[in-house]
């Protein structure tokens, strides 16, 4: 198989699959899924806690794991996929950055709401001359329209990062709206542009191929559709469809459907489907994170938590203003009662 590959996948179940099993990533698990990925010539593999390093608290799940042991696990089993790691100026800070690159991290991933880029400056550049390959991370991308989004990328490319991702973190994007976004950072910039999708609304995988056809050349996917929600696009999935289109991965499709079926599956608290709550994040276009909120809010009230959901997402609430929770389900309540 050659080197040269039309398309650079970053694996992400270990870090946004985080999510999905609370946190409770081990280090056996780590190196077996790691190694095999390994040997499956998957070019990126990021790990960290799902909320990116810091993460582990009360607020955000505490990690069963030291995030930075599950690093190091994954460092001393690779050697031909490069160790990312994501990090949430605010979250993560300079000094996890410093030792996730002491620990063999190639690629740093800094990621921002989406009209907030000016935040990630130190962490990028300070990424830079630690000498990783850094990544900016646009988030909740479907928040902000295409020429927001260049504005964004900009400072992200001014600051020195080599790729910008457009995330579409609560899977709410439609296919026209990706090819939108992904055109314009294409004309504007001169950086790599990343696509990051969740499935909520079943479309991570028509949304990458929309992606890819407007010039995304780095593609994020978790196999076994391990990440927050319902997931994101498929990895093992999508190397097949990308193989049937000729595009080149330089990633061995057979390993990746054994690794999914043999080592990932197995890892899978539940297997990972489209349910009323993933559906509802994807149609609300809100956080996953807003979920639990949301059910506890909903119980307290006695409203259904969907109204909750779609009315977080019709205000644009953002992470950072869970407390906006609570009254919102007041509020519907109130509407509610009889007068
Ligand atoms: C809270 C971090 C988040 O999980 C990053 C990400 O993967 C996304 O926004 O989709
Ligand atoms: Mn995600």
């Amino acid at each position: 198989m050659s080197n040269q590959s039309d398309i650079k996948l970053t694996e992400v179940a270990l870090r946004d699959g985080s999510h999905a099993v609370s946190h409770q990533y081990t280090v056996g698990q780590v190196t077996s899924v790691a190694k095999a990925l390994n040997e499956a010539h998957v070019p990126y593999i990021e790990v960290s806690h799902g909320d990116g390093l810091g993460g582990s608290s009360l607020q955000y799940g505490q990690s069963l794991t030291d995030e930075l042991k599950l690093i190091e696990a994954a460092v001393s089993v690779t050697d031909f996929s490069k160790i990312a790691v994501l990090l949430l100026p605010g979250i993560g800070t300079i000094e996890d950055l410093k030792k996730a690159a002491g620990l063999g991290a190639k690629m740093a991933r800094v990621a921002t709401h989406v009209t907030e880029a000016d935040v990630s400056k130190q962490h990028i550049e300070t990424a830079k001359d630690l000498g990783m390959e850094t990544v900016g991370f646009l988030m909740m991308s479907h928040m902000a329209p295409a020429s927001k989004l260049v504005e964004q990328a900009k400072l992200m490319e001014n600051y020195g990062a080599d790729t910008v991702y457009v995330v579409d973190s609560a899977g709410a994007l439609l296919p026209h709206e990706v090819k939108e976004r992904i055109a314009a950072l294409r004309q504007e910039l001169t950086v790599n542009i990343g696509f990051h999708a969740h499935n909520n609304l079943s479309l991570a995988m028509g949304n990458t191929l929309a992606a890819i056809e407007a010039g995304a050349t780095r593609i994020d996917g978790s196999i076994r559709c391990l990440g927050a929600g319902a997931g994101n696009t498929q990895t093992e999935v999508l190397v097949a469809v990308l193989e049937r289109m000729g595009l080149k991965t330089g990633v061995d499709l057979y390993k990746m459907m054994d690794i999914a079926e043999d080592i990932v599956a197995p890892i899978l608290p539940k297997p990972q489907e489209i349910n009323r709550d993933s559906l509802t994040l994807g149609y609300a276009g809100v956080y996953s994170s807003f979920l639990l909120h949301a059910n506890r809010a909903a119980k307290r009230f006695n409203v259904d938590s969907r109204d909750i959901l779609v009315e977080l997402g019709r205000r644009e609430i953002i992470g950072g203003q869970e407390d906006m929770i609570i009254d919102v389900a007041a509020e519907l309540a109130k509407a509610k009662a009889p007068v």
